[in-house]
């Protein structure tokens, strides 16, 4: 069956609909000094759908999450969110339109329980002022109710009630991965951002990871778009796949087309172009 992937919505081979652009990201350049971390790349991101940003070490992948999140501005190009150009913002207020993400290198409060950890993951929906938090008046107390419900569906939903009390710190590897999933996705973020979810986990964690992603957007209709070194891991999971090396974008497409794209083969096997 062929997609029509320039339709306003289409419906992919396993029936999930897919929805209008979300993100638009029109002819970025991003420079360090000399170096040209991006050039001239162009992509999009659908609403519902599962995005994967991959390409070899130094391709740019990190710079262009980034770029997403707001944390870099490129020299040159345009970031369309839900149809409007994103003026220069502070990651912050990016967070507030509805992105969340995730770090390669863990950022959580390891002094702090997971429950905890993942509440701070409710902060951009926290209305009351601090006073109004510390004496617990009505509508503070309302709110927490609120926040803390859709954290406890969150801890259900990646199995981590067990640790809930534990402090983060004790955690090993793949749980502190789950628990930050866990806070971004505590959000409630129309645009999710995973950096290198499964970087550093064994194939058992790797597994489960693949499924928590799988089903968070079955479950929930999160849009995620996630960057990997690894191609293999990614292309079970993806509809869509970009594909950068050198700071070029080499490929775009489903992951049948990137994996028979002969630059995207190359790239991953060190063939040069010179
Ligand atoms: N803050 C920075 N200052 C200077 N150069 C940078 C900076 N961040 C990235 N670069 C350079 O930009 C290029 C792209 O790096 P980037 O980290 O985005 O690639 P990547 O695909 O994420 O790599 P990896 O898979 O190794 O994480 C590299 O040449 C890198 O050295």
């Amino acid at each position: 069956m062929s997609l029509d992937m320039n339709a306003n919505s289409y419906v992919t081979e396993d029936g999930r609909t897919i929805g209008p652009v979300v993100m638009d990201l029109k002819n970025i350049t991003l420079r360090f000094g000399g170096v040209v971390a991006i050039k001239d790349i162009s992509f999009n991101i659908r609403e519902g759908e599962i995005r994967a940003i991959i390409g070899p070490n130094g391709a740019g992948k990190s710079s262009m999450l980034n770029v997403i999140s707001g944390f870099y501005k490129p020299q040159e190009g345009e970031v369309w969110f839900r149809g409007a150009k994103r003026p220069p913002m502070r990651p912050y207020q990016v967070a507030q339109q509805g992105l969340a993400r995730t770090f390669q290198n863990i950022a959580l409060f390891d002094g702090m329980t997971v429950l905890d950890n993942i509440m701070t993951g409710r902060l951009n929906h926290m209305k009351t002022n601090l006073l109004q938090q510390a004496m617990w008046w009505g509508k503070a107390e309302k709110e927490e109710l609120a926040n803390r419900e859709v954290c406890e569906k969150v801890i259900d939903f990646l199995e981590i009630q067990h640790i809930r009390k534990t402090p983060v710190g004790r955690l090993p590897y793949g749980l502190k991965k789950r628990v930050e999933l866990a806070r971004a996705l505590a959000a409630e973020p129309s645009l999710l951002l995973l950096d290198e979810p499964m970087a550093g986990m064994n194939v058992e964690e790797k597994e489960d990871m693949s499924r928590f992603i799988l089903d968070m957007n079955d479950e929930f209709g999160t849009t995620i778009a996630l960057i990997e070194h690894d191609m293999g891991v990614v292309m079970d999971l993806s509809d869509r796949v970009v594909v950068m090396d050198y700071g070029k974008k080499i490929g775009d497409g489903t992951p049948d087309e990137v994996r028979n794209n002969q630059d995207v083969i190359d790239a991953y096997l060190g063939v040069s172009h010179d």
